[in-house]
């Protein structure tokens, strides 16, 4: 049973009558213990697609249909997760670490009153003596000097601030961790940094992440399997070493080939034209009007998602045809 059963979810924004279509159709399951990365462009919605998973559904944001069924451990039988009670899970069973973490962090309040508010508000279970004991552990194995908690946020730097949100994120081990572009706005080595700790907590807690990035190289580093997004649409979605080594779809191959490669002397190739507007996006397959392989049929009809090897999905007409993404 997977950890994480997503089906076919549709979350909008509304505007009045305007209406945002973020996350269309979308299913996908996620396993236990798996590193799984959900990748695209800017605005396609990855971040939408994480927030509804969980659970920060709050207006504009509507969950239009669909289910999310969460199948986390030591819950009794008859206990339903749902996005009315998810909160209570918040912290304990699945994590998040929004999109430019590290300025939720209070600019005039010590770290120490923030993890002391995380206690207040989910962990009144532990006395706040167990709570500090735990709390320090947890902050010096993950390389932390628990002498930060009576820092300020200022007077730490951008990764250490990562830090802080990542260990408050891992400390009471949730199954779950959803970690929204954990390595924007960071220089490269804070980055690896950032992974690499990432990385540790998964190996020990053998805990789910979820990350979200628009860098592919943060995938092929880090994910066992990566969902590639584009216009609220999952397009394709398999093994990082499949996607990297077959990409099916065209939207996918263009991603890749986007990437600088050493020793490549053919210049980068760009994707041409940019997303569309999610007001109204393209009829048929969304993808259709930047495909370099587009026909008839791909502006009519959108396509669904097949499977054509092990675990390695692609919604593509080409495809369908028994025809490839090279390049014409
Ligand atoms: N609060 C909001 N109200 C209306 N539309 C929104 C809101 N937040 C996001 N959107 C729109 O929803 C779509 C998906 O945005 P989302 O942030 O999920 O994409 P993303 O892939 O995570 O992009 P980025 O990498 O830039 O964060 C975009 O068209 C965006 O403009």
């Amino acid at each position: 049973m997977a950890l994480l059963e997503i089906n076919k979810i549709n979350a909008y924004y509304m505007h009045n009558t305007q209406k945002t279509r973020a996350v269309e159709n979308v299913s996908l399951s996620v396993e236990d213990n798996e590193i799984i990365g959900i990748a695209g462009e800017s605005g396609c919605g990855k971040s939408t697609l994480v927030k509804t998973i969980y659970g920060a559904i709050e207006p504009p944001l509507y969950l239009e249909n669909g289910s999310i069924i969460y199948n986390f451990k030591n819950l009794s039988s008859n206990t339903k997760i749902t996005n009315e009670n998810i909160p209570f899970y918040w912290w304990k069973k699945i994590s998040y670490i929004p999109q430019a973490s590290m300025n939720v962090l209070n600019p005039v309040r010590k770290i120490k009153k923030f993890f002391e508010n995380l206690w207040r508000a989910h962990r009144q279970d532990l006395s706040y003596k167990n709570y500090q004991k735990l709390l320090s552990t947890h902050l010096q194995h993950l390389g932390l000097p628990v002498s930060i908690l009576e820092y300020y946020p200022h007077q730490l730097s951008g990764g250490m601030k990562q830090r802080v949100i990542i260990g408050a994120a891992s400390l009471f081990h949730p199954e779950l961790i959803i970690a929204d572009e954990p390595t924007s706005a960071l220089d490269v080595g804070v980055q690896l940094d950032v992974l690499r700790l990432l990385l540790k907590i998964q190996n020990e807690c053998k805990n789910t992440i979820i990350v979200v990035a628009h860098d592919m190289s943060v995938m092929a580093n880090f994910c066992m399997k990566i969902a590639i997004m584009y216009a609220g649409n999952i397009v394709e979605i398999g093994k990082t070493l499949d996607i990297f080594s077959h990409p099916l779809h065209p939207y996918t191959k263009l991603l890749i080939d986007s990437l600088p490669k050493i020793g490549d002397k053919r210049g980068l190739k760009g994707i041409p034209g940019s997303p569309p507007d999610l007001v109204s996006p393209p009829s048929g397959c969304r993808f259709h009007p930047r495909c370099p392989h587009s026909f008839e049929l791909c502006k009519k009809v959108s396509p669904t998602m097949k499977e054509f090897s092990a675990g390695h999905q692609a919604a593509c007409h080409l495809l369908e045809r028994g025809e490839t993404n090279e390049r014409k």
